[in-house]
């Protein structure tokens, strides 16, 4: 069996040019949405997604500042910019790039963005209103994920099994808490978990966020699961890969979402729905 691809790249664009016309239907009544981006320091991964959010941004008619700052800035002074995006009427989402420096209190700096303003959804006012089922910004990585999993007919997760592997608070927990809504019975793994591949085995739906390659293999995927990687690591040879063996598990699955291609583009694309949306509310309220 060969599992049918889960087309990330192709679904975050239809979803751009959805952005785009909503985008542009603010701009006619002069309130053009706008995304700050805040980069500290020269990770040179992060130079490569934030300039990728900045072009679809443009793209889709999204107004957007991308702020840059030396590795020396202070928390202060970052605080103060924070500040100072939080008050800026042209502002609708703030995403600050994540590592920040570890001078830096990430925790501290993402508190301190206006919920109204937080597109990210990593604030806990966000994560709380995910938790308690009330409107907020949802993480843009898993919402992408279920997106992706509504895309291929998986809106209702009544009577799945869907396991996680990983719990950060931006991937992991917000992505059990979405399958969680959807109806799913729901596991998150672990690295204290004793047998992963028991638990991956029942699964219906796998969401592999843990940042190591090989997580998953071909022998703990129930024949027909959905499986989607969200894990961007690189190989031997430098190339872009996901968490999951995707040659062996291709073979199993009956859903399997690429890497590039798959999840990457999807949070892109979630982060400008977010956007639109703060802008749309602000839009309302003036
Ligand atoms: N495509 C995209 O848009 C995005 C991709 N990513 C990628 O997703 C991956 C995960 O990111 P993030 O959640 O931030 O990473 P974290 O490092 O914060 O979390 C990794 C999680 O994996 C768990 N883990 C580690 N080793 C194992 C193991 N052997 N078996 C089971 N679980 C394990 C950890 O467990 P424990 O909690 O016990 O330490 C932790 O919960 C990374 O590759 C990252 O680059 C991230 C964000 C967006
Ligand atoms: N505040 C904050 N918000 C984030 O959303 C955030 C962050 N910090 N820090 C880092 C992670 C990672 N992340 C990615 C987004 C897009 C791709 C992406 O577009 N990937 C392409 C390939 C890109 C390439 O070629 O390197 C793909 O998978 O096809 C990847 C990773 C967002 N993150
Ligand atoms: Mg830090």
């Amino acid at each position: 069996m060969t599992a049918q691809l889960i087309d990330g790249l192709a679904l975050s664009k239809q979803l751009r040019t959805e952005a785009a016309t909503r985008a542009a239907a603010l701009t006619a009544k002069g309130k053009q949405p706008g995304l700050a981006v805040v980069l500290v320091g020269d990770n040179p991964a992060s130079q490569v997604y934030v300039r990728n959010k900045v072009k679809a941004c443009e793209e889709a008619g999204i107004h957007s500042r991308l702020e840059k700052y030396d590795a020396a800035m202070t928390e202060a002074e970052l605080l103060a910019r924070v500040d100072a995006l939080n008050n800026d009427p042209t502002i609708h989402g703030i995403l600050v790039q994540l590592p920040l420096p570890k001078h830096i209190d990430d925790h501290k700096v993402i508190e301190s963005i206006s919920p109204a303003k937080d597109v990210d959804g990593f604030h806990v006012a966000s994560a709380g209103a995910l938790v308690v089922g009330e409107p907020g910004f949802k993480a843009c990585t898993p919402y992408g994920c279920m997106k992706m999993l509504e895309s291929i007919g998986m809106k209702d997760l009544k009577g799945k099994h869907a396991v996680v592997i990983g719990r950060s608070n931006i991937v992991g927990k917000p992505m059990a808490l979405m399958l969680l809504a959807a109806n799913a019975t729901v596991t998150v793994c672990h690295s204290g978990t004793a047998d992963l591949g028991a638990m991956t085995r029942q699964a219906d739906v796998i969401v592999a966020a843990v940042g190591k390659r090989n997580v998953l293999t071909a022998g703990m995927v129930k024949p027909g699961a959905v499986v989607i990687d969200v894990g961007m690591n690189r190989n031997d040879e430098g190339k872009l890969c996901g968490d999951v063996d995707f040659d062996g598990v291709k073979e199993v699955a009956g859903w399997i979402t690429p890497v590039p291609g798959g999840v990457g583009p999807m949070t892109i694309a979630m982060l400008l729905v977010n956007t639109l949306e703060s802008a749309e509310r602000a839009a309302k309220s003036t």
